[in-house]
């Protein structure tokens, strides 16, 4: 039995288990921690995502995702605190489960049936699958449903797994790293059919390496570093959090560092090349477009900061 879908198993067991009407948060942690030996894989988690919500989850490697992602699906045991599915205790997996679908980081189907057979398997197992609209989606992938999973690559197995947890009408979707064997072309329906979950009123548990993925669908981003949260943030706040970069080119050379440090706002400067600077603002521009607007400026712009940016912030420069 592959062990990625051992969720998947738990949900068979919880066919005929009454949908509870969401009205709790879709996932709530507290003070949630995991030790594995001597290692803190993650230290006193308080989390909610509200229901409806598409919660972006990031993290270096080794920061504690999967090990969250793990004891929400109730696949391990807490060494404190509790996770809780719609106010469901996630140990009381049965339950737990029939409210979630998940797409495990490494998807491992049975390598002798076809991907038809798989989703057919998947669909029947769980709590509750619309047949029509994971037929439309196979299209939508591209899927080649009567191929043996044991030749699929790495992007068709998690096609395969994202097919099955899309048609899944179950509240909360919880995804780890779910794009990452995906070209870019896939990428953009995955994104498609987040935005058909999150319209039908499913919640979203996205944990994900893909900045630019997070930026592009998610409400609200939680950062975990070393096992702790280090911040939760709408993107807006978090790209606040940050400073502006604005770069000015001149006809001739550029005004020296000392001048450009000095003006009100200005974090730091850097020369770019002997007539261009770049000057990081933390405040309103006005003061440096002042300086910077002389006959010999020929070109000035201002840059919003990438999520990979205010997450590298984060990392002290280093996102692993
Ligand atoms: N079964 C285990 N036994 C011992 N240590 C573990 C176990 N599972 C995870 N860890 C450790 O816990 C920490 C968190 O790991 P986890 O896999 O949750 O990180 P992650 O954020 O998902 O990383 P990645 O992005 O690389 O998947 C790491 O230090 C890891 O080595």
């Amino acid at each position: 039995m592959p062990g990625s879908l051992v969720g998947v198993d738990i949900v068979v067991r919880c066919e005929g288990v009454p949908m509870r009407v969401p009205s709790e948060p879709a996932v709530r942690t507290e003070g949630l921690t995991k030790r594995f030996g001597k290692t803190v894989a993650l230290d006193r988690l308080d989390l909610e995502v509200s229901a409806g919500e598409v919660f972006g989850f990031l993290g270096p490697n080794g920061a504690g995702k999967s090990t969250t992602i793990r004891l929400l699906l109730g696949l391990i045991r807490p060494t404190s605190g509790r996770a809780l599915i719609f106010g469901i205790d996630a140990a009381d997996s049965v339950v737990a489960h029939a409210h979630l679908a998940h797409v495990p980081a490494d998807v491992a189907l049975w390598p002798d049936l076809t991907g038809a057979e798989v989703l057919a398997l998947l669909a029947a197992l769980g709590a509750g699958s619309d047949l029509a609209y994971q037929a439309e989606l196979v299209d939508r992938f591209g899927l080649e449903p009567d191929r043996r999973c044991g030749t699929y690559s790495t992007g068709n197995r998690q096609k395969v797994a994202l097919i099955a947890a899309f048609a899944r009408r179950a509240p909360l979707l919880v995804l780890d790293e779910p794009t990452s064997g995906l070209d870019p072309l896939m990428e953009q329906e995955f994104r498609a059919c987040l935005r058909e979950a999150t319209a039908r009123g499913q919640t979203v548990f996205l944990s994900s390496h893909q900045l630019a993925e997070v930026e592009a669908v998610c409400d609200r981003v939680g950062i975990l570093r070393c096992g702790r949260l280090v911040e939760v943030a709408g993107l807006a706040e978090l790209r606040r959090l940050r400073l502006t970069e604005l770069t000015a080119t001149f006809a001739d050379t550029a005004p020296g560092y000392e001048r450009l440090a000095a003006i009100p706002g200005v974090e730091s400067a850097r020369t770019v090349s002997e007539s261009t600077v770049a000057l990081v603002l933390s405040g309103p521009p006005g003061p440096a477009l002042q300086f910077l607007a002389t006959d010999g400026l020929v070109g000035v712009a201002a840059r919003e900061p990438s999520l990979e940016e205010i997450f590298l912030e984060y990392y002290g420069g280093s996102a692993s």
